[in-house]
């Protein structure tokens, strides 16, 4: 190149760039955004699609791109399904997001959940929800597994063998009070009651009380309290909000989805805990009615627990807001955890024996042939009704009350069912459609108590033999079990126990179809069953 070639070249001056600029006009600066924009996007979906650490497992083309697929499916409330119907085309690996694998195995489902011998092979949970009491997580909601470890082990006792025993007269109660009142109401009449309601009713006033001594009422004055209705409105809102933690691509959509009431009834519902908590904190342990679960958080004192005994202060220090705010989220967590899982498992489990009179008859003989009187229907006993429990651990199988959503978990980098899944992917067994599969179970989708008969049984079926229950984990398994399983099955237990021996059940609300009309969001909606209660009538 010359000297002269050279200075023909274009000087960068100030009226060059002033020229340039007069001609990128708003317009066109706005393609070039738009146009680096798409190009990212595209990239980004390309790189996704063929050269993404999953790119090799089979599932929805648009699922492997973004997570609108599973967002979508999740809030439009038939996600148990679709998530069955990607595992029956796909094969038992699915890629169900960008960076989500969806699993069938059981042997996928102990590898993500079960025990690990160093915590930091955890899978942990995908974030859930900010915790309601200054930004603490609580139980249900820690992510951090060493903190979950604390936080379990103070409230392990809660749950244990004498503690457990304790509650037991509680649970009666409520469930009595209820009996009484439905005699109350001679509910003969044309309509009958709304199950739903009642059970709804009944197990949230038994999961208040025995959370911390918060008496709701709702069965004696036979209707909602306020915050049952709160609960029940924010189930769709509270998938949005969970959804939009773990797919960013749905949070500016999120207020969208959140109704008025639902706005209006939370804060009330988070004051109301926070009133019915200061009040608990504040009531001595001598002046309550009864042994609450509360009573373990009240005890530890994670600061003065760790001091030497003669180190530790004479009369405790006040609380700090930091404590009273965990407490708050335990609380609220332990009424969460308490009822909902527990009324879908009612609810459910009246829903599959309406439907399957025959099931239905074995029940009630069971029940009635047990005890003479209504006074010996008692727990221990219970535990010992072969057919009662088949009925509950089928309606489990069928309809996984906390499992339905296939619970995610973040793989840590590990081995999941004989694959190497990477670190950050976050993965999800469906015990869905691991029980409603003909691979796992004979006559999958049918309620058929016997299957879980033992042989020497009356009624057991020789055609159930080969079931494989290695993967029935309604409570799942490992350090986040359910710790609540127990107060859950003997509450189950005596609910239905005491309900048929009282009374006659006919359906007056239509039947509905499981798998046409039934909807899960983050929790289950519950089935319409509208009952006629005739009282037994016993010479
Ligand atoms: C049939 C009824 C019930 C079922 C099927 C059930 C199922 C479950 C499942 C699957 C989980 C694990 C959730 C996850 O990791 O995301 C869980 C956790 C939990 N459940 Fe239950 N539950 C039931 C009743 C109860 C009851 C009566 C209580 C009593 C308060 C309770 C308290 C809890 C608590 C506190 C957790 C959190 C445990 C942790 O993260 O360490 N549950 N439950």
């Amino acid at each position: 190149m010359t000297m002269s070639s050279l200075s023909e070249l274009p000087v960068l001056d100030w009226n060059t760039l002033s020229r340039f600029l007069h001609y990128l006009t708003v317009w066109r600066l706005l393609l070039l955004v738009g146009a680096i924009l798409i190009i990212r996007t595209l990239g980004f979906y390309i790189y996704n699609a063929y050269f993404h650490p999953l790119a090799k497992y089979p599932g929805p083309r648009l699922a492997s791109v973004s997570d609108t697929w599973t967002a979508y499916h999740m809030s439009a409330g038939r996600w148990p399904w679709v998530l069955e119907a990607a595992l029956e085309r796909y094969g038992d690996i699915v890629r169900i997001g960008p960076n989500s694998l969806a699993f069938l195995e059981p042997q996928a489902f102990i590898d993500t959940h079960g025990p690990k011998r160093d915590l930091k092979d955890t899978f942990v949970k995908t974030p859930m929800a900010d915790g309601i009491g200054d930004g603490d997580d609580g139980l249900l909601w820690e992510r951090d597994p060493e903190q979950h470890r604390r936080v379990s082990k103070v409230m392990s006792h809660a749950f244990s063998g004498n503690s457990l025993r304790t509650k037991v007269p509680t649970i009666h109660k409520h469930v009595d009070l209820a009996i009484s009142q439905l005699r109350e109401l001679a509910v003969g009449g044309k309509e009958g009651v709304d199950l739903t309601e009642w059970i709804n009713w009944i197990i949230m006033d038994t999961a208040a009380d025995l959370a911390f001594n918060w008496e709701m009422h709702q069965v004696r004055d036979m209707r909602s309290h306020d915050f049952l209705d709160a609960l029940e409105a924010a189930k769709f809102t509270s998938v949005i909000l969970a959804n939009a933690k773990t797919y960013p691509i749905i949070l500016p959509l999120a207020p969208v989805f959140v109704p008025w009431r639902v706005m209006r009834s939370v804060p009330r519902m988070i004051r109301e805990l926070r009133i019915r908590i200061t009040q608990r904190i504040e009531t001595p342990t001598d002046r309550l009615a009864h042994s609450d679960y509360f009573e373990q958080l009240l005890l530890a004192r994670p600061a003065e627990d760790n001091m030497k005994p003669d180190h530790r202060p004479l009369v405790p220090t006040t609380r700090t807001r930091k404590e009273i705010g965990h407490m708050l989220t335990v609380a609220g967590q332990l009424i969460l955890g308490g009822y909902d899982p527990t009324s879908v498992t009612m609810c459910y489990l009246f829903f599959f024996l309406l439907q399957n009179p025959e099931a239905f008859v074995v029940l009630k003989d069971e029940i009635r042939t047990a005890f003479s009187t209504y006074d010996e229907i008692e727990a221990d006993k219970l535990a010992g009704l072969p057919w009662l429990n088949a009925c509950l651990q089928e309606s489990m199988r069928l309809c996984a009350p906390a499992t339905h959503h296939a619970v995610p978990r973040i793989s840590p980098g590990a081995l999941v069912n004989g694959v190497y899944v990477p670190k950050g992917t976050i993965c999800r067994s469906s015990l869905f459609a691991y029980s409603r599969s003909a691979r796992f179970f004979h006559d999958a989708k049918s309620f058929r108590p016997e299957r879980w008969l033992a042989p020497t049984h009356a009624r057991y079926d020789g055609s159930f033999a080969q079931d494989d229950h290695s993967g029935h984990f309604p409570f799942i398994i490992g350090p986040r079990q359910c710790p609540g399983r127990e107060v859950a099955k003997i509450t189950c237990r005596i609910v239905a126990a005491k309900l048929l021996w009282t009374f006659d059940l006919e359906q007056t609300s239509p039947m509905e179809d499981f798998d046409s009309d039934m909807r899960a969001y983050g929790l289950w909606a519950k089935p319409e069953m509208r009952a006629r209660l005739v009282p037994v009538e016993r010479t």
